[in-house]
């Protein structure tokens, strides 16, 4: 689906969000033009569900009580044929890997976005992190590719380089704007802008395109702004102008299909 699909049908993205940054997520899901939702009660979850068009699931700030009911999120969704989106925050540390093995064993989960720590955590391999942040250096492409295999979902990797595969098709984005990643919530942002590019069809392309629109986004932004604090506003500003026309002239240039 296009930027301008995106506004046309603003699909409904539910996030069960991490208490840090849920405002950036919701503005930022705003600015494509679709629209957000946030909830955390397991009660509501089959009428949100009913009219959501994608679910997010992170797990920046799970307590152990709420373990059942993501797994319960998961399943409704699936059942309803809406996809399921797992940002799986700082998940090599102990009680998140237990989660996230719970979530992948009861529930169902169809694309995981995270940085290369996080994803290498899916394929088995060692890379360095420091709680929300990779600060390692591996092959990235195998990481994803490896991660796809291992769990059957499609693979979205951040950072410098991103990387998209379903084990089959791997596409990689390599741009780097290094104020993208100091900024705290644009992975998190990320996670539910693939929501509502994947709302009508759950393909490799989509996430690409998600992931092409905001990265684009994040480079004219870093053209206009150098700080930190004025970075994030700006990143809003230029998602709400982007133009299709812009993502595909980006894409021919910076999307490389393996
Ligand atoms: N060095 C970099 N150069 C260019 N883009 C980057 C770089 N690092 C991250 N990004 C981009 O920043 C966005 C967020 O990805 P990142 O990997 O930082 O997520 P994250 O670690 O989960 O972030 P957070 O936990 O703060 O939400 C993505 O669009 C990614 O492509
Ligand atoms: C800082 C932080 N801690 C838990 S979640 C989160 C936001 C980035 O995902
Ligand atoms: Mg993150």
């Amino acid at each position: 689906m296009t930027i301008k699909n995106v506004r046309t049908q603003s699909p409904l993205v539910l996030t069960y969000a991490n208490f840090v940054t849920p405002q950036f997520v919701a503005n930022v899901v705003n600015v494509i033009g679709a629209s957000p939702l946030m909830s955390r009660e397991v009660s509501e979850f089959n009428d949100l569900c009913q009219i959501a068009d994608a679910v997010v699931i992170n797990i920046g700030t799970l307590k152990a009580n709420e373990l059942s009911d993501i797994v319960t999120l998961s399943k409704v969704a699936t059942n309803l044929d809406k996809p399921v989106i797992l940002d799986p925050v700082a998940v090599a540390v102990p009680f998140r890997s237990k989660a996230v093995q719970t979530l992948m064993q009861e529930g169902h989960v169809d694309i995981i976005r995270g940085n290369a720590a996080e994803i290498a955590w899916f394929a088995d391999i060692d890379f360095d992190s420091q709680g929300i942040d990779a600060t390692g250096s591996g092959d990235v492409i195998a990481i994803a590719q490896l991660a796809a295999e291992k769990t059957g979902a499609i693979i979205a990797l951040s950072g410098a380089k991103d990387v998209i595969s379903d084990g089959h098709q791997t596409a990689v984005i390599e741009t780097d704007v290094p104020l993208l990643s100091t900024n705290v919530g644009t992975g998190d942002a990320l996670s539910s802008v693939i929501g509502a590019f994947v709302a009508e069809s759950l393909t490799v392309e989509n996430v690409t395109y998600a992931m092409a629109t905001f990265k684009l986004a994040g480079l004219k932004a870093s053209r206009q702004i150098t700080t930190p604090g004025f970075y994030s506003m700006q990143l809003l500003d230029e998602l709400a102008a982007i133009t299709s026309e812009e993502v595909a002239t980006f894409m021919t240039e910076s999307v490389q299909y393996l």
